[in-house]
Parts: structure tokens; sequence; C-alpha cells
């Protein structure tokens, strides 16, 4: 007699509480203090390399004039990182966290003070946060031309969710302040 196969048997994985669902992450990485494009690499390069993270796009970089920055603060080097991850929101932003860590960032009173390197959660899926560990999507993404230009490059039609089209964004801060730097690229490992 042959077995039919019980279409009730349950697949182990899914008893081990482990599956998580997939989100797109935009992540922006900004340094004006130090080697900026090997911290910005550097970045690029431990975001590849955390676990269930997969690194889906990077845009080209921009030299960008700080924004609400003390008097003197040298210009900034912005670019955006696209991926996919089973991770929770909470570990990626401990991860970016632990990654501006071992690139010597020092957390400052001063306001925006001078930094080697910044990495921003812009959003993560459709998730929404307001705790001030992890607010999500970032409060001040839809104003940052060097957050919305990267990420038009990579994604010409994603939206910023309650606040809109990414071009439309992008159509009201302008480009004023931000250059594209033709002979910088960041690699992919
Ligand atoms: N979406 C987010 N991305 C990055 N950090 C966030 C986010 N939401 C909350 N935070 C918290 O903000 C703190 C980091 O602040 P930080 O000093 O890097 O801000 P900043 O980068 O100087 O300013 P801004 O947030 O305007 O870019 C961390 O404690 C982090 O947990
Ligand atoms: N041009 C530019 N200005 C800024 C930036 C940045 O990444 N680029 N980041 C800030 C705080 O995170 C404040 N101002």
């Amino acid at each position: 007699m042959t077995e039919t196969p019980n279409p009730h048997i349950i697949n182990a994985d899914t008893l081990t509480g482990e599956m998580r669902p997939i989100r797109r992450v935009v992540l922006a990485l900004g340094s004006n203090l130090g080697e900026r494009m090997s911290m910005l690499q550097g970045a690029v390069n431990a975001i590849a390399d955390t676990p269930d993270v997969w690194v889906t796009g990077v845009s080209p970089v921009y030299e960008t004039e700080p924004v609400d920055a003390p008097e003197g603060s040298r210009n900034y080097l912005n670019a955006v990182v696209l991926a996919d991850t089973t991770l929770a929101a909470n570990r990626l932003m401990d991860r970016a966290l632990a990654i501006e860590d071992a690139f010597e960032r020092e957390r400052s009173e001063v306001l925006n003070a001078p930094r080697t390197l910044d990495v921003d959660l812009i959003v993560v899926g459709d998730r929404r946060s307001n705790e001030p560990h992890l607010r999500l999507p970032h409060p001040r993404a839809a104003e940052r031309p060097f957050v919305l230009k990267p990420w038009f490059d990579l994604e010409p039609d994603a939206s910023l969710p309650e606040r809109g089209p990414i071009a439309d964004l992008l159509a009201e801060t302008g480009l004023d302040g931000i250059t594209l730097r033709e002979d910088l690229t960041l690699a992919v490992e």
C-alpha cells in the first residue's frame, strides 16, 4: 500500500518560532569626520556582513553641506543602502549603533556634532515606532535631500509612509547643497 503524505504535518521549521517576515530596509549613511569614504565603505561592509541582512542596493555618494550643524562643521559624504532582512527592527537598530561605535563614533551633547559615522534607519518595511530608541519611519527623512536623493537614485518610485512619494518630497526640498561625487563609488562585497 502506498502512503499518501499527510497534509496536516507541519514542517519542523515552523515550530521553532523563528520564522520571520522579510522586510525591505532603507539605511542612510553619513560621515563628516576622519576618512569619510572609508567610514561609509566600512559601514556598507558591516551591514553586508550582518547575519540575516542582505544588501540589495548601494547608492551613489553625495558631498553635502552640513544642515543644522555647529559652525565650522565640514561637509558630509552621504549615501543610502537598501537591504532585505528578517531581523526585528530593534535588533537592526542595535546593529546600526554597534557599527557606528566600531568606527569610533563619539556621542556628544552638542546637537549634530561632527561624526565619523552615522547610520540611520529610514524605513523598515511598514514598521511604525515612536520609541526614543527607535522612531520609524525616521522623523526627519522627509526634509533631508541628502537622504531622499540617494534613495531616489535607487528607487525612484518609493514612498515614505505617511509622507508620500519621495519624488514629490524631493521636489519640495530641492537639491541645494548636495553634489554628486562621480569620482567616488561604494563597493558591495
Ligand atoms: N530611525 C532611527 N535611526 C537612527 N537612530 C534612531 C532612530 N530612531 C531613534 N534613534 C535613536 O537616536 C539615537 C541616535 O541619535 P544620533 O545622535 O545618531 O542622532 P543624529 O543622527 O545625530 O540625528 P538625526 O536622528 O537627526 O539624524 C540613538 O539612540 C537611536 O537609538
Ligand atoms: N549634510 C548633512 N547634514 C546633516 C547630516 C547629514 O548626514 N548630512 N546629519 C545630521 C544628523 O544626523 C545633521 N546634518
